[in-house]
């Protein structure tokens, strides 16, 4: 399927190693690895220009004893031919024979620890052939850590540490974008990310899953409305959210759908509630909650449920019918928060999005009886996702610093935010009003999935125009205003 958007394969280890294989036979390593670490290189080269001058800059690689480490040398030989002052740590007291030899001819150095003096460390330990665990050292800390391939001791299928892992400023990965640098503590740990093509074009597989591509700006990819437009052509956000005790939730859902760009916002909610919103956003058309009247959807092209809606049997119980009329109209249906402990007892399908934060997600798949989905929530959260869209026929949207969404039978999107100031309260509270309304005014060319990425797009966009520096000093308010270009 092509999608309207931006997206970039990924692939697991596994996959790149297979693809890699038929070309190792027919005796082309030599030159995947001069591919591979001619790009690492030149990743080193544009920092230290970046940073100043090359010639005599202090390059330090630790290097393991298989391939992983083979790049790395090969990357300071290179660096050493330009003037780079080259050191090397072999972590394993042996190191691919070849490269080490080339290290040594161009006249770089084996040392028996990391200089503190470094400018840049490469992590050339383990990649793709990482088995068990691993210790990771301690590097110096003005050092920027560039990570071969992959952090050492992440796992590239999974994005599982085993042991430790050092922390890399950016990866310079090659042959294809790897899961395990995106998801779990790999995506934390992997820095900024770079792919060197080595050339394993059509020995690619069908990839594992698609990436927002970093360098999109996502609201390029947003529709706005034409000429011949009417509020309700332009999509209907029906928001059911909000509680006495959590009357803002409501605030943020419905002045993010408003931000992000829709027809009109309807709000059930409780009276105080409503009053509490409406003073805020006039424009927004109140609905009694409870009101049980199943045309309260009938102009709605997207439905939100959730946000703050506390435990109240009777809010719980509007939610679930709510729901219900939402899948039977088969409308896209944001379902978030306390809405999310309906789900065990609600018949779905992929147009429901379930959009839990991993606690939240937890406590679906042991309502649901998934101890495999629980499980992987530590280990592959792409699996674990996976697994609670199959379980539950609708759509898995989980958050994170990797937000992960999963629909069956469809392939895998994610998205990566480099912006951790949205770890705050209502933030989500704020995306699920993006989300409604991408889900109501793009639907005509969006998948649920599509939409749902694009949301989360937008969603960091707004955290990066409010603090471009990434200082987190915005509260969830101050996200839903950073949403109007
Ligand atoms: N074969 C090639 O020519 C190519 C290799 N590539 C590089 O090679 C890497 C894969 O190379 P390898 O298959 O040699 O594997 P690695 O270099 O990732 O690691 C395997 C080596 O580390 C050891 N090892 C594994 N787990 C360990 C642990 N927990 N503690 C200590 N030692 C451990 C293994 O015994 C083996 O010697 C990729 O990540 C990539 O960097 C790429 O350059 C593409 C081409
Ligand atoms: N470390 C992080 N980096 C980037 N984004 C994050 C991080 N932690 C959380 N987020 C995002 O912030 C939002 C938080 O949502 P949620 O946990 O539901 O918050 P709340 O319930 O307080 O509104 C999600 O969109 C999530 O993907």
């Amino acid at each position: 399927m092509t999608s309207a958007l931006p997206l970039l394969p990924v692939y697991t280890g596994d996959q790149v190693r297979a693809a890699e294989r038929p070309l190792l036979e027919s005796g082309q390593g030599p030159e995947l690895m001069r591919g591979a670490s001619w790009g690492l290189a030149a990743a080193v080269l544009n920092l230290l220009r970046e940073r100043g001058a090359v010639y005599g800059a202090r390059v330090a690689g630790l290097i393991g004893s298989g391939n992983n480490g083979g790049d790395g040398l090969w990357a300071l030989t290179f660096l050493r031919r330009r003037g780079v002052e080259a050191t090397a740590v072999l972590a394993r007291g042996r190191a691919h024979q070849e490269a080490l030899q080339a290290f040594l001819q161009a006249g770089g150095r084996v040392v028996d620890e990391i200089p503190g003096q470094a400018d840049v460390v490469i992590d050339a330990v383990l990649g793709t052939g990482f088995s068990g665990e691993f210790g990771a050292p301690q590097l110096p800390e003005a050092a920027v850590v560039i990570a071969c391939d992959l952090p050492s001791g992440v796992d590239a299928d999974t994005g599982e540490v085993r042991g430790s892992a050092p922390a890399a400023d950016h990866t310079v990965t090659f042959g294809g974008l790897k899961l395990g640098l995106l998801a779990g503590d790999g995506g934390h740990l992997s820095g900024r990310l770079h792919t060197v093509d080595i050339g394993l074009g059509d020995h690619l597989p069908t990839p594992r899953a698609q990436l927002l591509s970093p360098d999109w700006d996502p609201a390029s990819s947003w529709r706005p409305p034409q000429s011949t437009d009417h509020k309700y052509s332009r999509g209907t956000v029906h928001v059911l959210a909000g509680s006495p005790q959590y009357p803002g939730a409501a605030q943020l859902t419905v002045g993010a759908a408003l931000n992000t760009g829709v027809g009109m916002v309807t709000l059930e909610a409780a009276e105080e509630v409503r009053h509490q919103v409406l003073a805020a956003s006039p424009e927004v058309v109140g609905v009694a909650d409870g009101a049980g009247s199943e045309d309260r959807l009938e102009k709605a092209r997207a439905v939100v449920v959730g946000p703050g809606l506390g435990d109240q049997a009777a809010q719980l119980e509007a939610a679930s019918a709510t729901i219900d009329e939402a899948v039977r109209r088969a409308l896209p249906c944001v379902v978030d928060a306390s809405a999310l402990t309906l789900v065990p007892e609600l018949t779905l399908r992929t147009e429901v999005l379930l959009t839990p934060h991993v606690g939240e997600a937890r406590r679906l798949a042991q309502g649901l009886g998934l101890a495999e989905a629980d499980e992987l929530l530590s280990s592959d959260p792409v699996a674990a996702a996976e697994a609670l869209a199959e379980g539950t026929g609708a759509t898995v949207l989980l958050k994170g610093a990797t937000t992960v969404i999963a629909s069956p039978g469809a392939e895998t999107l994610l998205h990566r935010a480099q912006a951790p100031g949205l770890a705050t309260a209502g933030s989500g509270d704020v995306l699920s009003g993006v989300l409604g309304a991408v889900l109501a005014t793009q639907q005509d060319r969006l998948t649920v999935a599509e939409g749902a990425v694009l949301a989360v797009g937008l969603h960091a966009q707004a955290a990066q125009r409010v603090d471009p520096n990434g200082q987190g000093r915005f509260g969830a308010s101050a996200l839903m205003a950073g949403l109007r270009a």
